[in-house]
């Protein structure tokens, strides 16, 4: 990107391209004597299959600054659990996998339902906020950072420049959000983003009218992007959705506790491409269909918890609203797409604006008969003081199964 503009909001950091991530990383590992730093890695079983994880992990470990890698492993089973230690061995640095679904950690979740805590739903919200868990329990991190296992286009210098602002002590931010053009295999990606995020938020200012929240959330150059790292003396503090709505919903959170002068965002990646989902509009639970859904109604919740008052009125002509201004963005994209000589399905970008359209009244309609719904995972803080001893079951739990279960080719 060739410019240095700011926004006025929240700072932005640019990749000038002057100077060498040897040198970055170098000033990471002088900071990371006095402040550990972790990275979380939220990762399904199949994963360890697909074509992207082997080059992360051969990324990562180039980087010497990160003192512990946390991977969160979902859905497998006890032999692809033990393949997967051998997989994350090649990492070379201090790591741990949390098998999800093993039966210490299963009877974890019911010491935690006995309490009524606990997420409702398993999913990527519930894999990060255990590992989170485990990094607080074992209170020896200073920096956390966490991105996705499915980026085919990851470079180490992508991590090194998330961290940066919160590892630089004498940098104010508490929280860091990744930002690229979501370009990849010659097409404008980021189909959620582009089409349903910033349509909606402008017409959400046309129709509710200035809210200092949708300046803030406006702010982010892609506010659904799945890198970010946190000073971790906020993580106790910090409610998780265990829905889609995972990536606003930390934006939303860190806008209550910090404010705005404490969050950045910075420049990680020229391109960036990850495993696509389909849109699946048959199927209101799977793809961008239930992303979709989700996100508006965790802006639609965060807004009501502001002050907004919603009425189906209100979410009719802001279904209106967006459907033109959404129809305008998608012709104003066709000509950058043109321009940069990139692909873009326009006739299929128009039906997913559709059911996004429907998809904001859908939420709405959900949102008006629960308000009181909400998808937030307990923060750590309520469940210590639940009861004490839950963190360090979780801690034993980890630990036990990395001893009983010994590693298998992978
Ligand atoms: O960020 C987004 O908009 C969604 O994750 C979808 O991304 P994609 O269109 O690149 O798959």
């Amino acid at each position: 990107m060739a410019d240095f503009h700011q926004n006025g909001n929240i700072a932005q950091f640019h990749n000038l391209r002057t100077r060498s991530v040897e040198e970055m990383n170098y000033e990471l590992e002088t900071f990371a004597q006095n402040r550990k730093i972790c990275l979380i890695l939220p990762s399904l079983f199949s994963e360890l299959e697909g074509p992207a994880l082997a080059n992360i992990i051969e990324e990562l470990s180039k980087l010497r600054y990160l003192h512990r890698i946390i991977i969160g492993l979902d859905r497998a089973d006890e032999t692809q659990y033990r393949r997967a230690r051998s997989f994350f061995e090649k990492l070379g640095q201090n790591h741990v996998v949390i098998w999800n679904d093993s039966p210490r950690m299963k009877a974890f979740d019911e010491r935690l339902a006995e309490h009524g805590l606990g997420p409702q739903e398993l999913g990527k919200g519930k894999n990060v906020w255990t590992s989170m868990g485990y990094m607080i329990a074992c209170a020896d991190t200073a920096v956390m950072a966490l991105h996705d296992c499915d980026i085919l286009t990851y470079k180490s210098d992508m991590l090194s420049r998330l961290l940066y602002p919160v590892a630089n002590p004498s940098f104010p931010y508490q929280l860091s959000k990744g930002f690229y053009a979501r370009v990849g295999n010659g097409k404008l990606n980021g189909r959620v983003s582009r089409l349903l995020v910033s349509p909606l938020l402008i017409s959400l200012k046309r129709v509710i009218g200035d809210r200092d929240y949708l300046d803030y959330l406006r702010s982010f150059r892609y506010p659904l992007s799945g890198e970010f790292a946190l000073r971790t003396s906020v993580l106790p503090d910090l409610r998780i959705p265990s829905d889609w709505g995972l990536e606003v919903g930390v934006l939303s959170e860190a806008w209550r506790n910090f404010g705005p002068n404490a969050v950045c965002q910075v420049e990680i990646a020229d391109d960036y491409d990850h495993k696509h989902q389909t849109v699946s509009p048959e199927d209101a639970d799977a793809g961008l269909n239930r992303m979709s859904t989700d996100i508006c109604k965790s802006i639609f919740r965060k807004l009501a918890a502001d002050g907004t008052v919603f009425s189906p009125n209100v979410f009719r002509s802001l279904k209106a609203t967006y459907y033109r201004r959404a129809l305008d963005m998608v012709e104003v994209y066709a000509h950058d797409a043109k321009m940069n000589g990139l692909e873009l399905d326009r006739h299929e970008e128009e039906r997913t604006i559709e059911l996004f359209a429907e998809n904001i009244m859908r939420a709405g309609e959900i949102f008006l008969e629960n308000p009181n719904e909400t998808p937030f995972i307990p923060n750590w803080n309520r469940v210590n003081a639940a009861d004490p001893a839950l963190l360090t079951e979780l801690l034993t739990a980890v630990r036990a199964d990395q001893d009983e279960y010994s590693p298998l080719p992978f």
